[in-house]
């Protein structure tokens, strides 16, 4: 288990790109499952879970050639079903959360897909009835064999229907998707995650030769085709990281242009950060964000304390909310962090309230943070990180503390976000890998 060691207190400046979007990553790669064509994609982070699922690819069968960093060729033609049996399948797919998306892809082409519990976060239930109630509605016959945790779905062919998800789940979309586009005939799908990274997939599936309208809203049409070809697909900027960023700079006084960021594919991002008291300028397609001595959290209109919570998108990503929670603990005012969508993903804060942050975790999903307008400076502590946006969350207090704080178990940092140490000690930080 890997550390960082951490001096804070520093300043930062600089300029800093943005990787390739660790979550549309996963499900771009499990679509090119959908063809024996060759699919490019460009702008890959060099991530754990992303290098996790290429790996698994590799694995079944998926040919692959890098052609430069962050650029890379599948071609899915000779996919070995044998190994969706073994136990090597099992480790490698129940490594990560996105492995979950090669189900849809698998069943529509193959007629098959098996999948054992998938890994990724801790932060409570993650059900999967979204994806698999969608794939029924398309033909699926299912099995789950609860001893081994071993998701089965099989169909001879799949035909398009109506379906209208419980939730909008996002990798349940996803799967859904890719399914229907290989179906026969035509599927609507209601209640569809929306974000981003979907529309992206569904424009990637659409250069494939799918059919698909509605993408960037809730209600998807697919008309079904036979096969899919090869495209290239360019990944957007890592929204998340984008976010990251704006936090990490407010919360250390620090001048930090971000490059690149795909504004238009923000939503209520930046919006939310400003709601912070958080300055920052659209500058062209970069974010400018000025060393600010301080930041005021903004009221409601009738005075009453903001609270910052998740939606589906088009509302505010739940990935963000641990960073908006720490920078609220440096800030002027009060916000009540409402994560509504996971139950276990707020309890990285009574390492944040060690060290000295105020916060109140009224209950999992809620807690008011009274923010200290640096009156007091954060303190170091040694701390380990349970999940990747708490992790980023405690390296942003760590940078902003006084002395020295030591994160363990860092690949869960790692596996979204590509060289962070290096990437922020090139803007002025002090990160060692221990
Ligand atoms: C690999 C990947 O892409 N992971 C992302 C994906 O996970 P993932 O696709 O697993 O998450 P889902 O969208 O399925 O749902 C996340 C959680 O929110 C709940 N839920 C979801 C939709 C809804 O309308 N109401 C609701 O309460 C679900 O019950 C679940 O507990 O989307 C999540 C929600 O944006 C992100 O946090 C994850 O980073
Ligand atoms: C929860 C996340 O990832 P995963 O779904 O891969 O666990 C995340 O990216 O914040």
């Amino acid at each position: 288990m890997a550390s960082f060691e951490i001096h804070g207190g520093k300043k930062l400046k600089g300029e800093v790109i943005p990787q390739g979007a660790k979550n549309e990553a996963l499900q771009i790669l499990c679509g090119v499952l959908l063809t024996p064509e060759k699919v490019t994609i460009a702008n890959l982070p060099d991530i754990i879970d992303v290098n996790k699922l290429i790996n698994l690819l590799q694995a079944m069968g998926v040919k692959i050639e890098k052609v430069e960093k962050g650029t890379y060729i599948f071609q899915a033609k000779d996919v070995n079903l044998d190994y969706l049996k073994t136990e090597d399948f099992k480790e490698r797919a129940s490594g990560l959360r996105g492995s979950v998306m090669i189900i849809g892809p698998l069943l529509a082409r193959f007629g098959k897909a098996f999948m054992p519990k998938p890994g990724g976060d801790k932060i409570g239930r993650r059900r999967l009835d979204t994806h698999f109630e969608g794939l029924i509605k398309l033909g699926a016959n299912f099995n789950f064999d609860s001893k081994e945790h071993f998701y089965t779905v099989e169909a001879k062919k799949l035909e398009g229907i109506y379906i209208h998800m419980d939730e909008a789940s996002v990798t349940g979309t996803a799967n859904i998707v890719m399914a229907a586009a290989l179906a026969k005939g035509k599927t609507t799908i209601y209640n569809a995650a929306c974000e981003p990274y979907l529309q992206q997939l569904c424009t990637m599936l659409n250069n494939m030769g799918a059919k698909i309208t509605g993408v960037g809203s809730n209600l998807l049409h697919i008309e079904g085709v036979k096969e899919l070809k090869g495209c290239y697909h360019r990944i957007l900027p890592d929204m998340i990281e984008i976010g990251s960023f704006i936090g990490l700079a407010a919360m250390t006084q620090s001048e930090i242009t971000i490059k690149d960021v795909g504004y238009e594919h923000l939503g209520i991002i930046p919006q939310v950060f400003k709601r912070l008291g958080i300055q920052l300028e659209r500058r062209g397609d970069d974010i400018f964000v000025p060393a600010q001595e301080s930041y005021e959290i903004d009221t409601f209109i009738d005075g009453s304390i903001l609270t910052v919570s998740d939606a589906p998108w088009p509302g505010f990503t739940p990935d963000l909310l641990s960073i908006i929670l720490v920078v609220a603990t440096q800030a002027k005012g009060s916000v009540l962090v409402h994560q509504k969508m996971f139950e276990s993903r707020l309890f990285f804060v009574d390492k944040l309230i060690d060290m000295g942050a105020q916060i109140i975790l009224c209950d999992p999903h809620r807690a008011t943070v009274i923010g200290m307008d640096r009156k007091t400076n954060l303190r170091g502590i040694q701390m380990t990180s349970p999940d990747i946006r708490a992790g980023v969350s405690l390296l942003i207090a760590a940078l902003s503390a006084e002395g020295k704080s030591v994160i363990h178990n860092i690949e869960q940092i790692d596996r979204g976000y590509q060289d962070i140490d290096i990437r922020l000690n090139n803007l002025g930080a002090d990160i060692r890998r221990v």
